[in-house]
């Protein structure tokens, strides 16, 4: 991603090789079935300190659940999860000491002010210092407002709010789950920025989304989840760059799909009029060509075409397709 290496600078906090022997979160083999119908397959995810992941999918991929397991609110069939080295399914206080998260739209008192929202949730916590308060309502931008009662704040601003509070004990790990629903583009735009203030600055985040847009403007890195298992992981651009398809026109196409099925590296082909569209890593374009002229099948036009990260998602997710699998659409 564009903006990864930009913003591994700013955080300042060590460079990013020293960063990478800090796991903050490690999840192994994480399963959890409702009746018959599985919500989460064999999940593993490793989050190192200072790294903001995604964790993306369609409704009802099992988002929720993960989360849930991580914070300890669903019990899991199977797997192991280990927050800052403990084991947080047999020590679940400890491991979630230095978590902040926030999985529900934000509940406040409304007649209650910003900060004495903020106070109310503190002592939940077991009170923070003073100075605190004053730091995590800077940091999402409530500063000056914090006097005002929650029922005037709009839903952006609780939404900050309810940031702010899972700020407030410094917490190594922050949580996010879906933080933009149901907010107006500004708020969502504004939550957008946070996030990244708070990646800056170098704090661990897990943000879960359905949102490719939000995903790819904000996250270092991606893991894609489909019907509770995972397919596709990896840096957003060069998960892209992995999957281009290469549109290629060709005399005898009946020949060349019969010819290219066969090739481990093409993961799809598609026909859209005279033209195949293949799914394949990009620099194997001449590879292929090569391929094409040795079994005597000339090539019109060769030339590859990038994807949205939309077009990705649908790609792994879509129900017409079987991950990692290959097929002639
Ligand atoms: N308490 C529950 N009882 C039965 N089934 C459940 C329960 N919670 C989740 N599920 C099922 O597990 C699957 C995963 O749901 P989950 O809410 O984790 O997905 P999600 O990716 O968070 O989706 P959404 O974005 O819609 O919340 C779905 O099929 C859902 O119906």
């Amino acid at each position: 991603m564009v903006m990864t290496d930009g913003r591994a600078v700013l955080r300042g906090r060590g460079t990013r090789d020293e960063r990478v022997l800090d796991t903050v979160l490690r999840v192994e083999g994480l399963t959890k079935r409702y009746g018959r119908r599985v919500a989460v397959q064999g999940l593993a995810l490793k989050l190192r300190r200072g790294e903001v992941l995604g964790l993306l999918g369609p409704n009802g991929a099992g988002k929720t659940t993960a989360i849930a397991m991580i914070l300890g609110l669903v019990r899991p069939d199977a797997g192991t999860i280990e927050i800052l080295g403990v084991d947080a399914t047999r020590e679940r206080e400890r491991a979630l000491r230095r978590v902040g998260a926030i999985i529900e739209s934000p509940s406040f008192y409304p007649y209650l002010s910003g900060i004495d929202n903020l106070r109310v949730l503190a002592l939940a916590r077991g009170g923070v210092p003073e100075r605190r308060f004053a730091e995590v309502l800077e940091l999402v931008g409530l500063t000056g407002r914090e006097r005002e009662r929650v029922s005037s704040y709009s839903l952006g601003m609780r939404q900050r709010l309810a940031i702010a509070g899972a700020l407030l004990h410094q917490p190594e790990l922050l949580i996010l789950d879906e933080p933009t629903n149901g907010l107006d583009p500004q708020g969502m735009a504004e939550i957008r920025q946070l996030i990244l203030r708070l990646a800056a600055e170098g704090q661990t985040i897990l943000l879960c989304s359905h949102l490719l847009y939000e995903v790819q403007q904000v996250c270092d890195r991606v893991v894609i989840l489909s019907q509770g298992q995972v397919v596709a992981e990896g840096d957003v651009e060069e998960l892209l760059a992995q999957r281009t398809r290469t549109a290629l026109r060709v005399d005898d196409p009946p020949r060349a799909i019969e010819l290219l099925s066969e090739v481990e590296w093409i993961e799809r082909i598609e026909q859209e009029g005279d033209l195949l569209l293949l799914t394949m890593p990009s620099e194997r374009q001449f590879e292929l060509s090569a391929l094409l002229h040795a079994h005597g099948i000339a090539v019109g036009e060769l030339r590859v075409q990038s994807r949205t990260l939309e077009e990705f998602f649908l790609d792994v997710t879509g129900p017409s397709t079987t991950p990692g699998g290959r097929g002639v659409a």
